[in-house]
């Protein structure tokens, strides 16, 4: 049977950045439809993706975004060279770290201390006020760090989420070492593209946009295309094409759905102006924060206008 049969079939299968233990196993867990359905780790965001793509998975959970480090690099690429995925939802989980090591092991005796990139980052301050001489070992995730703990003695101690110790037979060394205390990451829910949420009022849309090249001015055009609809950003990121030097591709999150005319109609004008937008989809918003669209720009607004220039194009 093929991967695709297998989920059409029996439960419908959720990929996510594990091992068991993660924060993205935290996000999963906030999705009410994943719960009572497969839930398959993987060790990559990439692997993600691909499940998803080949109909391994229904639907993958992968972070994007962390409230201290930025954007999820690893993603963000990913994301930018796939075709036919969408955003289906997000999730908020906020991020406290501890160091975990194996049983017997103290805090001085640390050296290499294994972690996800992003946790690394978050946690760096403490750990060289406390353990100065340490060596970083990046891992594909918190958990990977904090299993492989058990596996080898590559490293001394993991930097995981406080939720580890209940997954593995570790102990706690130090326990909220991140340096802002308020950290959240955003994970995404995706899948191949279909039918999108209904629009809530508040929602959100992303999509990836390239400029085009050796043009003055081509970023304020850009966001002109928002700011004349009174479409507010809440991300705009930029990361290198990597061909060459100088290019850049924007990963943007704007306020509203598709469905709204002022987000449409802004989609429309990057569509007119940018030689390639990838559509990653509109989807209800974590925060539950009105969409608003300033200015004029309500659909009412918007239906009025095109009816009043329905008329005029009639000669009335
Ligand atoms: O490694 C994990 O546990 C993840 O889910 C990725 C991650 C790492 C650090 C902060 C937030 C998410």
């Amino acid at each position: 049977m093929s991967p695709r049969a297998s989920n059409t079939s029996a439960k419908k299968t959720y990929s996510y950045l594990g091992p068991e233990g993660t924060f993205t196993e935290l996000a999963l867990a906030q999705v009410a439809e994943a719960k009572g359905a497969n839930h398959r780790s993987v060790a990559h965001v990439q692997e993600a993706i691909d499940d998803v793509i080949s109909g391994r998975a229904f639907r993958a959970i992968i972070p994007v975004e962390n409230s201290v480090e930025g954007g999820v690099s690893a993603t963000a690429d990913a994301l930018a060279i796939t075709e036919n995925v969408r955003i289906y939802g997000e999730y908020l989980v906020p991020v406290t770290f501890d160091l975990v090591a194996r049983p017997g092991t103290v805090l001085k005796d640390v050296r290499t201390v294994s972690t996800h990139p992003v946790a690394y980052a978050q946690t760096r301050a403490w750990l060289s006020a406390n353990l100065s001489q340490h060596a970083h070992l990046p891992a594909t995730s918190t958990a990977a760090a904090a299993a492989a703990l058990l596996d080898n003695d590559f490293a001394d101690a993991a930097v995981a989420a406080p939720t580890i110790v209940k997954h593995y037979g570790l102990k706690t060394l130090a326990r909220n070492i991140g340096e802002n205390k308020n950290a959240q990451t955003r994970f995404i829910q995706i899948g191949l593209a279909g039918p999108m949420p209904e629009p809530t009022g508040r929602d959100k849309t992303s999509v990836i946009v390239e400029l085009p090249t050796d043009r003055p001015g081509a970023l304020l055009e850009m966001l002109e295309q928002f700011a004349a609809r009174g479409v507010n950003l809440s991300r705009i990121e930029s990361r290198p094409i990597g061909d060459r030097l100088g290019r850049y591709r924007f990963n943007i999150d704007a306020q509203g759905h598709i469905a709204d005319s002022a987000v449409s109609e802004a989609l429309m004008g990057l569509h007119r102006f940018s030689p390639k937008v990838l559509f990653l989809g509109s989807y209800p918003r974590a925060d539950k924060q009105k969409s608003v669209h300033e200015g004029n720009n309500s659909n009412v607004e918007f239906a009025d206008a095109a009816s009043w220039l329905k008329q005029l194009k009639a000669g009335k």
